[in-house]
């Protein structure tokens, strides 16, 4: 009798555990239960209804009537099996596959040379997976489009470091057309909580589409490392770009960052996501300079959440109550935002640049200090940031007036951005010249320096040629 992810017990015998998380766990301790990963061949990873190294949270959503099912890879205590998911009587169940000492896989008692075989045969003969259970295999769910194949990915040159791995430039081919993507890696030996939390920045991005939030594309799961597949953001990071350029960046430039940045968090906001991580180093801009807010690692769909790791997240980003009683909301994403304008105003400067993270922390509650804005920013963008910093969370404006204010300052000062779509391009000539103009400048002034060294060897020269005649006299 198979019961729920039971497991092959050794020489045909099957378990009788039931299917409880604990008993996943304890069934797979057993060395020779494990139908491991290597054994799950290609006939299995071409088939439209395996999903590769998915977790349960983002298939059960697919199964959404009794007998729909779908092949996937999980892990049980550190071994990689085969499981077979199967909406039935209301929830989703999950059996293991049991792999015999002779090479043949079965659910309980029949067995087949092949996984594919074996769900067929179930398919066709209606036979319940496991009787307790009574789950029949109606219809096998195909993978979504969004779950993409490794060899479709070819990464051409690295990006930057993530926290998991490394982002890469990377060709995303499908139904032959190839279009550049910029891929977040997963290393294999990250633990499972860290992979999970890979697969909800994944999962929360999915439901995003907006021209300033980068859009995922895809992931690729059938095989390590895993792949996040985004859209390429050439430009770099806000808070690169703001230093590269520093004292060049005109005020319209900088107004327009915080504008569509604003922009993508009116969208987050209204979507019920909270980013929790706001800076200017999380903001990429397109070749074309776009602003989009990037980097959902730490987000989450929650309206407020308590969160007791506080010791990896940046200090001098955090509204009071996020360092105080470590809470999150999007008041205190408005927060942030207003802690990125300062990023922006001030060239890509530290906030707070005077003062250590503990002072910064105790100036805050303490004192209830605020930073100065640097000198140029227009007056009602210095307004707005000392809402976003007011001490309630409930007497900070909501990211829609935030982009609403913004957009008519804009209007006022610069006129209609969409007319300026246009001019992105402009922007991106102009820094290419600067950069060009810049990089002559070093030539010329390497030229020059080459050449008042040369002059100065010629001297020395001359110099020894006199020395020389005098000794001779
Ligand atoms: N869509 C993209 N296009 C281009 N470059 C990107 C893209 N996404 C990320 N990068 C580059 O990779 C770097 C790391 O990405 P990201 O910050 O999202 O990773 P992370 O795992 O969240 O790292 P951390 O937690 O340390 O911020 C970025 O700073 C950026 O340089």
């Amino acid at each position: 009798m198979t019961k729920e992810f039971s497991s092959h017990r050794g020489h045909g015998k099957t378990a009788t555990q039931t299917a409880t998380q604990s008993v996943v766990q304890s069934a797979a301790q057993d060395d020779e239960n494990k139908c491991e990963i290597s054994t799950i061949g290609e006939t299995v990873r071409r088939a439209s209804f395996y999903h590769g190294l998915m977790p349960r949270h983002d298939i059960e959503p697919l199964l959404k009537k009794d007998g729909d099912f779908l092949l996937r890879k999980t892990e049980v205590n550190g071994a990689t099996v085969l499981a077979l998911a199967v909406r039935w009587n209301g929830p989703v169940k999950h059996f293991m596959v049991n792999q015999s000492d002779k090479d043949s896989y079965y659910f309980e008692t029949h067995h087949e040379k092949s996984v594919i075989d074996l769900v067929e045969w179930h398919m066709k003969t209606k036979t319940p997976v496991s009787t307790t259970s009574g789950a029949k295999l109606l219809k096998p769910i195909d993978r979504p489009p969004w779950i993409l194949n490794h060899d479709s990915i070819k990464t051409i040159k690295k990006l930057g470091e993530g926290a998991f791995g490394e982002v890469y430039m990377a060709e995303l081919t499908t139904d032959k057309v190839s279009i550049p993507v910029a891929v977040k890696t997963m290393r294999e030996e990250v633990s499972r909580d860290s992979r999970l939390k890979f697969m909800k920045e994944a999962r929360i991005m999915r439901k995003f589409h907006h021209q300033h939030v980068v859009q995922i594309l895809g992931i690729a799961v059938h095989e390590h490392p895993l792949m996040l597949v985004m859209e390429l953001c050439l430009g770099g990071s806000v808070l690169s770009y703001m230093r590269k350029h520093k004292g060049k960046t005109t005020l319209e430039t900088k107004l327009r960052f915080v504008l569509e940045a604003s922009s993508g968090l009116a969208y987050l906001e209204e979507k019920s996501c909270i980013h929790r991580d706001i800076a200017a180093r999380n903001c990429l801009l397109t070749e074309k300079h776009a602003v989009k807010i990037s980097d959902f690692g730490m987000s989450d769909e929650r309206k407020t959440l308590t969160d007791e790791r506080l010791d990896k997240v940046p200090v001098k980003w955090l509204a009071p109550e996020t360092m105080q009683n470590k809470i999150y909301s999007s008041k205190t994403d408005v927060w942030s935002f207003g802690v990125m304008a300062y990023e922006i105003y001030s060239d890509g400067g530290e906030p707070y640049p005077t003062l250590t993270n503990i002072q910064t922390r105790a100036k805050i509650i303490v004192q209830n200090y605020r930073m100065e804005m640097p000198k140029d920013v227009p007056p009602a963008v210095v307004t707005l940031v000392s809402e976003c910093w007011a001490k309630e969370p409930e007497n900070r404006p909501p990211f829609s007036k935030i982009h609403e204010r913004l957009l008519s300052e804009y209007k006022k000062e610069h006129g209609d951005p969409k007319d300026r779509e246009k001019d992105k391009d402009k922007d991106k000539k102009e820094d290419k010249d600067r950069d060009k103009k810049e990089d002559k400048e070093k030539d010329k002034d390497d030229e020059k320096k080459e050449k008042r060294e040369s002059k100065k060897d010629e001297v020395k020269d001359s110099l020894t040629k006199k020395e020389k005649k005098e000794r001779k006299k």
